[in-house]
């Protein structure tokens, strides 16, 4: 046996050489607009590529996955709309990347609950839909991958429990159908500004669920000062956007109300 006495052996030969881990970094692939992983123990180019964070090898080899439909797990498979199959936890082709909440502060206690939560990406105005309200708008650009969320609320059991209609999901939980309910701005958080599209060219958010939550991720690159639009299925999208019925927009597999009812979950 090897025995390495510190101080009278040589120090260097009682480190072990350590196994270069390979890095790989989430980034913007800023050609296309999308959330890329790439290789990260060479030089990023900034001209290509935006650094999002870094991923240790052991976490990217957890990534990526693909599961077969029939063994679909709702707390841990999440469905890529690109490759139209399920990952185990995503798509390493089409990555996702959580934006969090803002935590609300004190000093802006004259605002709901719900604004004060909004991400420094985004701004609450009035919709460039007519008569629907605020809405939701980007500051900067925002790359396809990136998801928001869960969309906040009270869990309700029926329809008739809903503070205000037209701001809930409706979640295939495990023990059955439930709402959330995000009506009551002290209550909920910023996604209920986010409007219903009109037409299949102003979609660009995608909801879906993950163990019992809503999520909300970009599905087309969203430029600065665009508005944020998320199908809000057929119950209640169409409501919407009854011209444009012929052309359905993009919504999550089995979607079928404005609510979500994606076989579509993954965790954080
Ligand atoms: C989840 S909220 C969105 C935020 C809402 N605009 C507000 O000011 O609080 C859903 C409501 O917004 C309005 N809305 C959303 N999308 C719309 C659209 N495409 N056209 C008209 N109204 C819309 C409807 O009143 C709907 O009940």
């Amino acid at each position: 046996m090897n025995i390495q006495i510190p101080g009278i052996c040589d120090p260097e030969a009682a480190i072990e050489k350590k196994k270069e881990e390979i890095k790989y970094k989430m980034v913007v692939e800023l050609e296309k607009g999308h959330l890329k992983i790439i290789q990260g123990n060479q030089k990023i180019d900034p001209n290509c590529y935006t650094e999002i964070q870094e991923i240790p090898q052991s976490q990217y080899e957890l990534l990526g996955k693909k599961i077969a439909d029939d063994d679909f797990c709702q707390d841990t498979d999440i469905h890529c709309d690109r490759c139209n199959s399920f990952y185990r936890s995503f798509c390493l082709k089409h990555p996702l990347f959580k934006i969090h909440d803002k935590q609300p502060q004190e000093n802006d206690a004259c605002k709901p609950y719900a604004e004060r939560t909004i991400p420094h990406l985004f701004v609450i105005g009035e919709s460039t839909i007519p008569t629907a309200g605020l809405g939701v708008f980007a500051r900067a650009f925002i790359p396809v991958g990136m998801v928001f969320g869960p969309y906040k609320g009270v869990r309700c059991s029926k329809k008739s429990e809903f503070f205000h209609d037209g701001y809930a999901w409706e979640v295939d939980g495990k023990d059955g159908t439930f709402y959330i309910d995000g009506s009551h701005p002290e209550k909920s958080n910023w996604l209920r500004y986010i409007n219903s599209p009109r037409h299949v060219n102003e979609q660009n958010l995608l909801a879906f669920q993950v163990s019992g939550r809503v999520y909300y991720r970009v599905i087309k690159p969203i430029a600065g000062a665009e508005e944020l639009l998320v199908w809000y299925g057929q119950e209640y999208g169409e409501e919407y956007s009854k011209e444009f019925q012929a052309q359905p927009l993009t919504t999550t597999p089995s979607s079928k109300t404005r609510i979500s009812r994606a076989k579509n979950p993954f965790i954080w």
